[in-house]
């Protein structure tokens, strides 16, 4: 339903030099983590840049909480969305981390100082040196506090945790179900890291080539993406429900699975035993939508 949705697009295209993003129609559930995965250059950049105004489609629309994103800049809706972009701002590197927070602060009526001060220690960062001193991972975790001081109900983070170590990444994560405990907030990250995906996102947003593959529930997809270990040929699975594609081992035949248990029920149906069950990758269950998408196979969630 419209309502429950935080960001809408529909018919958004993009046309950049080498590739026409788009058309683009998705419903980016309220209250949840959105993860969007896909190959290099499919477009997850260009998808947050249109959210945020700094990049404008040619055609279609684009609506937070309801209101739709002009190309003008709008301080109400902006007060209301944290953004970490792929690479920090150069022009920021004269400055200290204070001094970005108190600039960015004046945008922000939400603008919490006790939150920020208490993320700044927590993640050892020091508040009098000029950003240009700060590690990459330091200038990580500087910019994830400034998109998080202002209290907002939506973030929209880009690969937020490059060049972040473990266990700074691990606070990140444990930070980010804090700020989801209000329950209304949101999340929309693009990561190449799966781990990630696995431990934050409720919703996945598949992406190649500038379209969307698949938007899906974590927990269904993973249920419905299985592997299968059976006897014979592959030929003779070829057409079978729920399959996505069969591969011939030299010890029997690997049933990739896109609706596992619709797959399962027909082993039953016709006696064929399966030697062995195991549930699938992220980045797998990635390769298998592309290689349907190529063949023009629809999946069916
Ligand atoms: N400023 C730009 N001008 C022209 N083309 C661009 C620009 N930014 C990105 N592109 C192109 O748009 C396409 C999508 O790029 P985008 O950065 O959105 O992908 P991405 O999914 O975020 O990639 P990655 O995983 O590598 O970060 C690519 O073909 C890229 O070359």
């Amino acid at each position: 339903m419209e309502e429950n949705n935080v960001i809408t697009l529909q018919d958004i295209v993009k046309t950049r030099e080498n590739i026409k993003i788009g058309p683009l129609n998705i419903h980016i559930p309220q209250g949840c983590v959105t993860a969007i995965v896909g190959t290099n250059g499919s477009g997850k950049t260009t998808l947050l840049s249109m959210c945020m105004g700094f990049v404008h489609p040619e055609q279609g629309s684009i609506t937070i909480f309801q209101e739709k994103v002009q190309p003008e800049y709008d301080a109400a809706l902006k007060a209301r969305i944290g953004f970490v972009g792929e690479h920090p701002n150069p022009d920021d590197s004269d400055l200290t981390a204070d001094q970005l927070a108190s600039f960015t602060a004046q945008w922000y009526p939400k603008w919490d100082w006790q939150f920020y001060q208490h993320y700044m220690a927590k993640y050892e960062i020091p508040p009098k040196q000029k950003l240009s001193k700060l590690s990459k991972g330091m200038r990580r975790k500087l910019d994830l506090i400034i998109a998080m001081s202002p209290q907002p109900e939506l973030l929209l983070l880009d690969e937020p945790s490059s060049g972040l170590d473990p266990l700074s990444w691990r606070m990140m994560i444990e930070d980010m179900h804090r700020y989801l405990q209000d329950g209304q907030r949101s999340i929309v990250i693009a990561t190449h890291i799966i781990e990630e995906v696995k431990r934050l996102a409720d919703y996945i947003l598949f992406m190649n080539k500038g379209q969307v593959l698949q938007m899906v529930e974590k927990d269904a997809m993973f249920d419905a993406w299985k592997e299968f270990l059976v006897d014979g040929d592959a030929a003779d699975y070829d057409r079978i429900p729920g399959l996505a594609k069969a591969i011939q081992e030299r010890y029997g035949v690997r049933l990739i699975a896109k609706d596992a248990a619709q797959l399962e029920a027909f082993l039953q149906e016709n006696d064929i035993p399966t030697l062995q069950t195991k549930g699938l990758e992220l980045d797998d269950i990635l390769a298998y939508l592309i290689e349907l998408n190529n063949e023009g196979r629809a999946t069916n969630r």
